[in-house]
């Protein structure tokens, strides 16, 4: 079988934070991060974020407390007289230590309970976010490849949200216990701490080193994961079941599919010998610097130079403090690593509202007398030839135009050049005089109505299909009205639930309808909408004979309080227009009525004959 071709694809991403940062340069970020991540937790539950810092604050002092009061009760056991005489004069040191490590623990407790707290509504939040973000932006941006990737990284970046907080509750929780084991053993012999902090280094700087790799592969399997995850949702889309089927491309589909993550995963196990290799240089590091640790010890205490009853506590507050410092090292890394995909996160949000219309602009009138295109071109991103080639076209209200011509002709661009969703690269569309570089998208958007060539069958009731992108209306007679428009009064009364009926088959027990039925039904959303401006890209492609000359003879009546566009390939329709408009190549080629244009001998001409010839 051929191999898929975006096996080639390596990832492109230009901003990869992990370059930038070494070691020292993490730590020093460390403030940075963790006033992110208590803004993001500050911003969802305040008493919450409180409680979280509050008991990691409480539980590490309480450890401290053990800490302390181990040595105390070191100093009596390790001491002279007979051992109940020895355990008794130890015996309030344990209980207090006992105390503390209660108290620790219930702190620890509450620490998880915020955490539980904080973490699905951050998630949750940084998901609304992001989906927020695309519904927000310029269309143009999907066709941006660095886009779909880039929110790919970003919804990873969601994901991780919560897991900065769990790494924060940790982090702070070790660190706190870090500073209270450092402080009680500096307190017994200064140098102790040093070798410490050596100790725990080689296994530190190994922990971001491997941190680094992984993430490196995550963003260098980016693009592999994102064409694998699209072709994931055709594949597996019921909707396309048909096709797959009966069209024998499941051995293909398996097989791209499987290619791709064979490409990824070789990526990913590249990476475990270098993961292996750099935690064994690690280990044996901090292996050797431990071993010299307690050969310090060893000869302090042998030395005399510190007592028995030190150098015994001295063994279990470096256990503590090295268990603390792992963790700490660890979490430090877990805290930055999120952050690289909390950054993606960021990241994204900051370009999406870069890259979001500009609003507050001109408003434009809730009736519009005329739509001026004027000299437009517009051409998609690498291609050689516009779409739309230095075109003009006025239409005015009350007038129904057709827009027709070959596949690729330009008609479905410049419709959308009409209703301001692509921007022209030259020349300027103007609604009653009001250019569209300068109107509020909103109010453009607000005097719309659109059935596009591909359109969602919306897994919602048939109310909901019908009203979807208008307030919220309790009157059900106006989407009755509709639904009689577009001749689907007699499919929806047989519906079980009739306008409550759930359109989605695959949940609880909802039903669906004929590739007609819905065109119709998008028909009926456009219509509802009684719009200044209407747009219908090929909105009868799969109707029949009698739902299309209903949909046509409908336009017709409701044509004189808008201006409507309709674009089609049945030429026959194009008889209710009062105006055929021609294009080719991206250009305006003929214009006029069907009689005129039906004996004209130009391409109207030509395809009507072939239309007809059938
Ligand atoms: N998203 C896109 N990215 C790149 N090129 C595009 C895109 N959409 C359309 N084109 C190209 O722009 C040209 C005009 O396409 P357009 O969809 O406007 O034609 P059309 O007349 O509506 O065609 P059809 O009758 O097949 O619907 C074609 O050459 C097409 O390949």
């Amino acid at each position: 079988m051929p191999e898929p071709a975006v096996i080639t694809y390596k990832g492109t991403s230009s901003r990869n934070a992990l370059e930038e940062s070494g070691f020292f340069r993490l730590c020093t970020k460390i403030p940075r991060l963790l006033a992110q991540v208590a803004r993001l937790a500050w911003g969802i539950d305040r008493n919450a974020a409180v409680v979280l810092v509050l008991a990691q604050v409480v539980a590490g002092a309480g450890a401290a407390v053990v800490l302390a009061m181990t040595a105390k009760a070191m100093v009596p056991l390790v001491g002279t007289g007979s051992v109940g005489h020895r355990v008794h004069q130890a015996l309030p040191w344990f209980v207090l230590g006992g105390i503390a490590a209660a108290v620790s623990r219930g702190a620890h407790a509450f620490g998880q309970w915020a955490e539980q707290r904080l973490r699905p509504r951050l998630f949750m939040a940084a998901d609304d976010a992001l989906v927020n973000a695309v519904l927000t932006v310029k269309l143009a941006s999907f066709q941006d490849p660095q886009f779909k990737q880039d929110h790919e990284r970003a919804e990873s970046g969601a994901v991780r949200c919560d897991r900065a907080v769990a790494d924060t509750q940790m982090f702070l929780g070790s660190l706190v216990r870090l500073v209270a084991a450092g402080g009680v053993l500096a307190g017994l012999h200064p140098l102790m701490l040093a070798v410490l902090v050596i100790a725990v280094l080689p296994s530190g700087v190994g922990t971001v080193v491997r941190a680094k790799i992984e993430y490196r592969t995550h963003v260098a399997t980016g693009a592999g994961r994102t064409v694998r995850s699209m072709m994931r949702g055709y594949a597996t889309n019921t909707f396309f079941g048909d096709e797959i089927r009966g069209n024998a491309m499941v051995p293909y589909l398996r097989f791209w599919y499987e290619r791709m993550g064979q490409v990824i995963t070789a990526r990913m196990l590249a990476d475990v010998p270098r993961q292996l290799r750099v935690s064994l240089v690690s280990y044996a590091a901090s292996g050797v610097c431990l071993v010299g640790a307690y050969g310090v010890l060893l000869w302090l205490t042998v030395s005399g130079r510190v007592s028995l009853a030190v150098s015994a506590t001295v063994v279990v507050a470096v256990r503590t403090a090295l268990a603390n410092m792992r963790d700490l090292l660890q979490y430090t890394v877990g805290l930055f690593q999120n952050s690289l995909y909390l950054g993606d996160w960021t990241r994204f949000l900051d370009d999406a509202r870069r890259l979001a219309p500009r609003t507050g602009g001109r408003p434009v009138p809730p009736v519009v007398e005329t739509v001026r295109v004027e000299k437009v071109t517009f051409s998609y991103p690498n291609k050689t030839s516009p779409a739309v080639d230095d075109l003009s076209l006025t239409l005015r209200r009350g007038e129904v135009v057709a827009l027709v011509g070959e596949n690729g002709s330009g008609k479905s661009t410049l419709v959308r050049l009409l209703l301001g969703l692509t921007t022209a690269d030259k020349g300027r569309v103007l609604w009653d005089g009001i250019d569209l570089a300068d109107a509020d998208p909103v109010s453009v958007a607000d005097r719309t109505g659109m059935v596009p060539q591909a359109f969602a069958c919306w897994p919602l009731s048939v109310r909901e299909n019908v009203t979807l992108g208008q307030p919220r209306t309790w009157d059900d007679d106006a989407v009755w009205a509709t639904l009689e428009q577009v001749g689907m009064v007699g499919v929806v009364q047989e519906l079980p639930q009739r306008l409550d009926t759930l359109l989605a088959r695959e949940l609880w027990g909802g039903v669906t309808l004929s590739g007609g039925q819905w065109q119709r039904l998008a028909c009926a959303r456009a219509l509802y909408r009684q719009p200044a401006v209407l747009v219908l890209d090929e909105p009868t492609s799969e109707m029949d004979a009698r739902g299309e000359h209903q949909i046509f003879t409908e336009l017709k009546k409701m044509a004189a309080h808008r201006i409507t566009v309709v674009v089609t390939h049945r030429l026959d329709n194009t008889r209710i227009a009062d105006r055929i408009v021609v294009m080719q190549d991206g250009r305006i080629t003929e214009q006029g009525t069907f009689d005129q244009l039906v004996h004209s001998g130009g391409l109207f001409q030509e395809l009507y004959e072939l239309s007809e010839d059938r």
